[in-house]
């Protein structure tokens, strides 16, 4: 059984404690390999290795920092069929998916950063006649990163490049239900040369290792992207301790079709927004909201091409569904079908677990399920599922579009699927979220902000907003 090891001061190092936990593969259900339950322990050692480290990085030009992560990028790109299959089998998502998305982002997210940091400026301000002021963006020494199992090297990369291109030391702390690819990138960061001590991950839960690290006194800055719950909690427990927070949360984003929408290309689109990575993404378009005139015409054809997805084991070429992250996640997600039932809605296609042949007959599969007939307010329509689980809804205006989509305690992201421009911006504008796409789903630009409002979270990632982050600012006003 592979034993996957922590990542402190640039070596590979078995937890201070000997505890270990299973890691499973989703599409088979078996235990394949062990990870470290760590500790506070183990954060003591990151800690030190981290604070002996930072000064050295700090100090580098741009152009080196720049020079070292960009190797660290092009590592990746040498190992993308190894961490794209590695992804498929910890997280159960298909491997094509793994490799075109998740570990093509990875490399680009350091990529992007390793050229943003020799881009980022600061300002000044003139002060009349008087002074010049001028504004200081310093590391802010040590901070902590910690990421969801949903899009794991993707956002695990997301995180931790601008801390390191910013000047920071990184204690990272990946999901510990999809470890494997944080793993696999502490030997590429080895392989390329990143200074020891700059960057160290840290295996293992929520209470044994993701509350040390937030709470740690000498961990400045804390990225987090997960579940509203947690993010709560590490508001909770940080308060008071005057860190800087980041926080991606949850998501029950709204889409909304108008009857002037392309019809094809929508349709093509609200499937993917749905359903990519088995709903498993925060910008997942679960309530799609559909005007009344092309409300059965859109239904037929959106079914119809639900019904094509084709399930399979994430390791095939040809499979566009996999396998749900865990057991008590397919769970959740079934238990959510069932409770739309029993609030009036009817499943339209889809609704069950599914037991594929072979390799895969335990593993966690549940079929892309699409139901009608509910009320905006029920909780399936107001709680995030997080699984291949959406509901479609009729509308008659403008205004009732804007009031269904923004009756939700998230805010994270939305799409508008019309061809009047107008009207796009106008309801752009009222929309309540951070990200609003027109005509597409999770096109992604690198420099802009990413990030919700209400319970999807506070702060934005991406671009200047992330170096911003992960900077402490100073003014300096020089009096003439
Ligand atoms: N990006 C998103 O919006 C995501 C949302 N979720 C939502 O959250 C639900 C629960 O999923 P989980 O895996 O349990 O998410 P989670 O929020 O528990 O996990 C995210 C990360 O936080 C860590 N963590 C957990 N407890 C912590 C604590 N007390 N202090 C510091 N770190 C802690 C986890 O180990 C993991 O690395 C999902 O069903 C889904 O609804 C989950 C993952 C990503
Ligand atoms: O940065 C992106 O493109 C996507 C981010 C997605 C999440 O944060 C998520 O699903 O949790």
């Amino acid at each position: 059984m592979q034993m996957l090891k922590n990542y402190i001061g640039g070596e590979l190092v078995d937890p201070v404690q000997g505890h270990y936990i299973d890691n499973v593969e989703p599409a088979t259900g078996q235990v394949y390999s062990q990870i470290p339950e760590s500790t506070s322990e183990d954060l003591e050692r990151a800690i030190s290795a981290a604070e002996a480290a930072q000064p050295e990085w700090a100090a580098l030009s741009l152009e080196q920092r720049a020079a070292i992560l960009t190797r660290v990028a092009d590592t990746i790109d040498d190992h993308s069929n190894e961490l794209a299959k590695a992804e498929a089998i910890d997280n159960g998502k298909p491997f094509m998916l793994a490799k075109n998305v998740d570990i093509y982002r990875s490399s680009a997210n350091i990529r992007f950063f390793a050229q943003a940091i020799t881009q980022f400026s600061s300002e000044s301000h003139a002060t009349g006649n008087d002074a010049i002021n001028y504004t200081l963006r310093d590391p802010i020494g040590i901070v902590g990163c910690i990421s969801p199992w949903n899009l794991p090297l993707y956002l695990f990369t997301w995180k931790i490049a601008p801390a390191l291109a910013a000047g920071n030391a990184v204690i990272a702390k990946p999901s510990e239900i999809t470890p494997m690819t944080a793993y696999l990138f502490s030997k590429i960061c080895i392989e390329a040369g990143l200074p020891k001590g700059v960057l160290n991950i840290l295996h293992g839960t929520g209470p044994s290792i993701g509350n040390p690290l937030t709470t740690h006194p000498k961990v400045k800055a804390i990225s987090f992207t997960g579940g509203t719950s947690t993010g709560a909690h590490i508001s909770r427990v940080t308060a008071g301790m005057f860190k800087k927070l980041s926080l991606e949360l949850g998501g029950k984003n709204p889409t909304l079709v108008f009857a002037d929408c392309d019809f094809e290309d929508t349709v093509d689109n609200v499937v993917r927004a749905a359903f990519s990575n088995q709903g498993q993404i925060c910008l997942c378009g679960s309530r799609i909201y559909i005007e009344r005139p092309i409300y059965d015409k859109f239904k037929a054809a959106f079914i119809e091409k639900v019904r094509e997805l084709k399930i399979g084991d994430p390791l095939d070429a040809d499979t566009q569904h996999g396998a749900l992250v865990s057991k008590p996640h397919m769970e959740k997600v079934l238990s959510y079908i069932e409770l739309a039932q029993e609030e009036g809605g009817t499943v339209l296609t889809g609704g069950k677990r599914v037991s594929l042949d072979g390799r895969c007959q335990n593993g966690f599969f549940v079929e892309p399920t699409v139901i009608e007939g509910l009320d905006n307010s029920c909780r399936t329509n107001q709680e995030e599922i997080f699984g291949p689980v959406c509901t479609i809804m009729p509308f008659d205006s403008d205004e009732e579009a804007v009031t269904l989509a923004n009756a939700s305690e998230y805010g994270l992201a939305s799409s508008i699927w019309t061809s009047d421009l107008k009207r796009a911006h106008r309801v752009a504008k009222q929309i309540e979220a951070g990200i609003v796409w027109v005509n597409c789903w999770l096109l992604r630009d690198l420099r802009t902000p990413f990030g919700g409002v209400k319970s999807s979270g506070v702060g934005r990632e991406g671009g200047l907003e992330a170096l911003r982050f992960f900077t402490e600012t100073k003014n300096v006003c020089i009096k003439y």
